[in-house]
């Protein structure tokens, strides 16, 4: 179709009727013409999968070309060449930009970020600091951060953290897990994260999985090497994962420490000053005195103790259904007694997690308990536990309320 000068050019993105020499019934329809703004309009509704905000704000987008038959030729900058998200990027922005009206066709190009505007958008993903923070330990921070500590190994302290996270996740918040156990870290496998982290400059972004950002030693080594460092690799590895990993506005970030009260409990004292630790023990005697032993760090660490969870408290018979307590009882009371004693502040049990198969299963196929089965006695005992911790107010202290002095005259 041809257009009078008359008419306009066809950048109308609307059908009309209008009189005509040939006679006013005489319909025409304008052809619809994409507009560079209308693409960009929707190029914004598109997010990078990792960093979750708008590839426009990012400084994602290159160029957009639009030809006169209505195709579209978008060029992105993915943040590193290989960028595991790439086809996931093409995708949504040729979904995004086909929907726009007038468009015909969309061809979408990928191009790599220089090392400039990497620099350039790791500084802008840090707020405008070029030095590397721990954002949670700033004083406005309103992030909870908790540190998951034990006594004992194998007690269920990742398990106690993967499943909290999903959880609180599923409860509608932002999560974040550092698998702070560096020498046993098994965190991604359970929350199913088997994704390797992308880095931007020296910005690291965290794979996801079950709405939960998580970040572990073991997505950096080789297969299954062991991590043989001492601590001050150790505490910059924390560091690292504090300071520059990219973790967005987060609600709550949960600390898998390793057992006991190694460097990492130390570290996380210096870098996460506000982390509240939180005591996982089974309900055996033997094992309460060792997790109160790591709990107590605390009043050294000046750090505030949450609570304690008592893990693999029973386990229904198969048969009859009645509680056998395969560890013992009272292991939880005893460490929160304990911990009440030594800190001088009332710490409280905040629940206690059953044996159940379904847990380990789930731990083992990256399904979290809590999700699969909610309502089975391990996911209903750990939803309580996180509704919590998850629903507990964010600290105002320290935090600026926004109030400007007036002056006296
Ligand atoms: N309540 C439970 N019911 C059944 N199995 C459980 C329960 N809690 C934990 N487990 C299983 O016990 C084993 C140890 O759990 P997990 O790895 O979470 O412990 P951990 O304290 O983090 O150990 P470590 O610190 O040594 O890594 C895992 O196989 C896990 O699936």
């Amino acid at each position: 179709m041809s257009y009078s000068r008359q008419n306009g050019p066809p950048d109308v993105t609307q059908t009309t009727a209008e009189g005509h020499p040939e006679g006013p019934r005489d319909r025409r329809t304008i052809v619809l013409m994409a507009t560079e703004d209308a693409v960009r309009e929707a190029l914004s509704t598109v997010n990078d999968p990792e960093i979750n905000r708008p590839i426009t704000e990012l400084g994602m987008v290159k160029s957009v070309e639009i030809g006169a038959d209505g195709a579209v030729a978008v060029t992105v900058y993915l943040t590193v060449s290989g960028c595991p998200m790439r086809d996931t990027i093409t995708q949504r922005v040729t979904e995004a930009v086909s929907r726009v009206e007038g468009v015909t066709a969309v061809d979408v190009t990928l191009d790599v970020m220089s090392d400039e505007q990497r620099k350039e958008l790791a500084t802008a993903l840090r707020g405008g600091q070029t030095e590397r923070e721990v954002p949670f330990a700033k004083p406005g921070s309103l992030t909870r951060v908790y540190a998951v500590a034990s006594g004992k190994g194998g007690v269920g302290k990742s398990s106690v953290t993967v499943n909290l996270a999903a959880a609180m996740a599923a409860d509608g918040l932002k999560v974040g897990v550092v698998d702070a156990d560096i020498y046993g870290h098994s965190v991604p496998r359970m929350l199913g994260a088997d994704g390797r982290p992308t880095q931007v400059e020296n910005m690291i972004m965290p794979p996801s999985a079950n709405g939960v950002k998580v970040i572990s030693i073991g997505m950096f080594t080789p297969g299954n090497a062991p991590v043989v460092w001492r601590g001050p690799m150790l505490h910059r590895a924390l560091q690292q994962f504090l300071a520059d990993v990219y973790w967005g506005d987060l609600d709550v970030l949960l600390l898998d420490l390793p057992p006991g009260t190694g460097d990492i409990a130390i570290s996380v004292a210096q870098l996460v000053p506000n982390a509240e630790i939180l005591v996982v023990t089974t309900p055996q005697q033997a094992a309460a005195e060792v997790a109160e032993r790591a709990g107590s760090i605390a009043v050294q660490t000046h750090q505030k103790i949450v609570g304690v969870v008592e893990n693999m408290s029973g386990m229904p018979c198969p048969h009859c259904g009645e509680m056998v307590d395969v560890f013992g009882t009272g292991g939880g009371q005893t460490v929160a007694d304990g911990l009440t004693r030594t800190t001088g502040a009332t710490v409280p049990v905040l629940g206690a997690i059953p044996i159940d198969v379904r847990l380990r299963e789930g731990g083992d196929e990256g399904k979290p308990v809590v999700l699969t089965d909610p309502d089975s006695p391990a996911g209903s005992a750990l939803r309580a536990i996180a509704g919590k911790l998850g629903g507990r107010q964010r600290g105002l202290s320290g935090l600026s309320l926004g109030i400007t002095p007036r002056n006296k005259f």
